[in-house]
């Protein structure tokens, strides 16, 4: 991955393991996840619906479906989209910290394209945190887990106060 200065920890962030621990699927799943995200909710016909399946306590994982909704060129996924999943999935890894956290610079390098019909592995991590800036990393891999990677992310996320989300604008 070609991750910029502005994704890549300094000298000296620490790396911190997940403050909620081993996280399971069913925690995963119901912890903080609102129905009409367009990554991950159940409502939204139209969207991913990323899955979230297991945490380690470093590592994130997720996969989600790539439909007929997903195309940009011809049978193959849009790379808004697959920016879309790196998103949700870094999102993920930075709230799984126990850190209220928006992505503030997400950089993506595509691999390979992938097909509808695909299902991509979504996994995500932390590389460091510095006072509310949180570095990650990501990647998507084609119908299994240990598959070829297809799109790889690094991210700046930025933790916000409980109102960002709340106030009128
Ligand atoms: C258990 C698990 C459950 C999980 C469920 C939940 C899953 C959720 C999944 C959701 C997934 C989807 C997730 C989504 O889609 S989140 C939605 C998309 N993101 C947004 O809407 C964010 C919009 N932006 C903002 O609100 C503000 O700009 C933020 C809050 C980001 C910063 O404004 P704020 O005024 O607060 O702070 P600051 O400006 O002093 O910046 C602070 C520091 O950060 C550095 N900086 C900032 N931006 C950048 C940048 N672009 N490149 C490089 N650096 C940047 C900055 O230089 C400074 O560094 P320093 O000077 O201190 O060194």
């Amino acid at each position: 991955m070609t991750a910029s200065p502005a994704t890549t920890p300094p000298p000296g962030a620490r790396i911190p393991t997940q403050d909620l621990g081993l996280i399971s699927p069913d925690d995963l799943r119901s912890a903080g996840i609102y129905d009409g995200c367009f990554g991950c909710g159940k409502d939204v016909a139209d969207g991913l619906q990323v899955e979230r399946t297991s945490s380690d306590g470093t590592f994130v994982h997720g996969h989600f479906h790539v439909g007929d909704r997903h195309q940009g060129a011809p049978g193959l996924a849009h790379g808004g989209l697959l920016a879309t999943a790196m998103d949700e999935i870094l999102g993920t890894a930075a709230w799984s910290l126990g850190r209220m956290a928006v992505t503030g610079r997400l950089e993506t390098d595509y691999r390979m394209p992938v097909p509808v019909g695909s299902t991509v592995y979504l996994k995500a991590w932390c590389t460091g945190v510095e006072g509310r800036k949180i570095y990650l990393r990501s990647e998507g891999r084609l119908n299994d887990p240990d598959g070829p990677i297809a799109v790889e992310a690094a991210a700046l996320f930025v933790e916000v106060p409980a109102v960002h989300f709340t106030q009128e604008r």
